[in-house]
Parts: C-alpha cells; structure tokens; sequence
C-alpha cells in the first residue's frame, strides 16, 4: 500500500510555539525478572499549547497509558523531563485530572457525592455554597441534574462516563488527561459524548491529552494527533495536524477530500507500523 504523505500538516518534533506541557528526551523502562531492561517509551518529545486538544494513537502497547501515567504523575520517567507550566511533574496533582474508560466512580455515593468529593479534596478554601453551586453547574454541564442522587450501578456506561469527566472539570484543572474515555459506549452514546466534551471544551478551553484506538474520533475532536511507533521503545512517529475550525460539523468533515486524505494517512501510518512487526 502506498504511504501518502500529507507534508502540509505532518512534523517529527514540535517546532511551534505550544510550550505548556513540555516533554523532553523521556524514557521509561522497567526492570524485568526475565528480560532485563524493558524500554517503553524511548526518548518522547512533545510541548502542548495551554488550550490544545491533542490525541495519542497507536497499536496496543506501545505505551500510551504510560505517556499519560507520566504526565498524570502516577508513574516516574526513567530519564528525561515532564513540565507543566514549567514546573517539573512529580506526583499527581490538582492541575491535571485524569479520566478512565472504567469510570472509577465510588459505588456507595450518588453521582453528586461523587463530583463533591473531588471538589472538596482539592477546593479547600471554596466555602460550602461555592462548593454546591460547582457541583451543580458541573452536573448540568454533562446533562446529569436529575441523575444526580442516583448511585452509579442505577445509570448507564454513558452516564457514569459524563460523572467522571465533570468530576474531573469540577476542579478546574489546568490539563485533562482522558485514557480511551469513550471506548466502552455504543455508538450512538460515545458520538454524543463526544459532541458534549467538544461543547464543553469549546466554552472553557484547556490542554486535554486523549488516548484513543478510533482515528475518526481523534480527527473530529484533536488540534493534533501523535502517531506513536510500535514498543517496545516507542517513540513519536508523525504529528499530524487537523486544519478543521473549531466548533466542527462532524458531518462537513467528513464529506471533505482534506478528511479523507488525513483519515487515510493515519490508518496508512498503523498499517505500516503494523505490517512492519510482522
Ligand atoms: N509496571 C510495569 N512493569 C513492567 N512493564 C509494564 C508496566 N506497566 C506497563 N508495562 C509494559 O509497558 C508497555 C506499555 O504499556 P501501556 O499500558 O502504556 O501501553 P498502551 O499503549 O496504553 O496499550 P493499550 O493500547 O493496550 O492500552 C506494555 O508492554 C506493558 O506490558
């Protein structure tokens, strides 16, 4: 199969300006019982813009979840360094909230004390009606209002989705990290999630970093879309850049000849990585 190459909206290394995030030379690897030195991720460069949508793809294991367990501070880098407004990331804080495709929610609170628990951990010195007038905006935001007192195992994948990510709004991060958040919804529901966390981004932006399997999706929703080598030793193959305006009719993208080529050139960049392991 031929390799389009879309030269107009593909880079190796991030030349512009885009400096919140800033990744340099990171390394991961593991020590392992039987094969020694297990390298994941094998010198990453990347800087994001403070109001960027940015997707990662690439094929199972190549470390995706360990990029964002990095940025996200639940996991340390090997070598190399992770800033976020330039300060170096060493735990996990409040600046940035991650959102699972497990949901995560705790089962013994409703959906409201889900989202308040969070607001009462990190807003500490909000006062008690600042603290519900945030939860209840948050609940509204995501179309939850009257699921609001209702237990997680009471309301659909989709709807537990939507309380995971105004939990994670609720606190106003500075950087949303979302590991495949649509990957267990049908596909009407994760189409519509979609289009409600583009709504959302939209009115209130912030860098988000998403993990996704599906190039449509990462297409309709991204500024950029890392293609990530195959791991072991993974690194950042292309950039590819979506020229589409924000707000995006999915509809109009798609119909669109400069869709098609961006579609085809992702799927080309896995097939090749793909056939190459073979
Ligand atoms: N704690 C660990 N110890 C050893 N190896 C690990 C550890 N965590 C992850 N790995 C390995 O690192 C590699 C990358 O894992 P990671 O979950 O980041 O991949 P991924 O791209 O997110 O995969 P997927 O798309 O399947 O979710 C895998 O080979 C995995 O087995």
């Amino acid at each position: 199969m031929e390799y389009t190459a879309l030269s107009k909206h593909t880079e190796l290394k991030n030349t512009a300006n885009h400096g919140f995030l800033q990744i340099e030379n990171l390394v991961k690897s593991y020590a392992t019982p039987d094969k020694g030195n297990f390298v994941v991720l094998d010198g990453v460069n990347l800087t994001i813009g403070e109001d960027e949508y940015i997707s990662v793809i690439g094929h199972s294991g190549c470390g995706k979840s360990t990029l964002l367990k990095i940025i996200g501070g639940f996991e340390k880098a090997t070598s190399g360094s992770v800033r976020l407004d330039g300060r170096e990331i060493r735990k996990p804080g409040a600046d940035r909230m991650m959102v699972f495709q497990n949901y995560s929610l705790l089962p013994w609170l409703t959906v409201r004390e889900n989202i308040r628990l969070a607001v009462d951990e990190v807003l500490k010195n909000a006062s008690r009606a600042e603290k519900i007038s945030i939860v209840n905006e948050h609940l509204a935001m995501v179309n939850l209002t009257s699921a609001a007192d209702k237990y997680p195992d009471e309301i659909s994948g989709g709807m537990k989705q939507r309380v995971g990510i105004a939990r994670a709004l609720a606190i106003r991060p500075k950087m949303l990290l979302m590991d495949e958040p649509f990957g267990a919804l049908d596909a009407l529901t994760r189409s519509k999630l979609q289009r409600q966390v583009l709504d959302i981004w939209e009115n209130n932006r912030q860098a988000v970093m998403m993990i996704t399997h599906d190039v449509d999706e990462a297409i309709y929703m991204s500024d950029r879309i890392i293609l990530m080598t195959n791991g072991p030793a993974a690194k950042i193959g292309e950039i590819l850049e979506i020229p589409f305006e924000h707000p995006r009719d999915r509809m109009a993208m798609r119909n669109s000849q400069e869709y098609f080529e961006l579609r085809n050139h992702a799927l080309n960049f896995l097939d090749r990585y793909f056939t190459s392991e073979e």
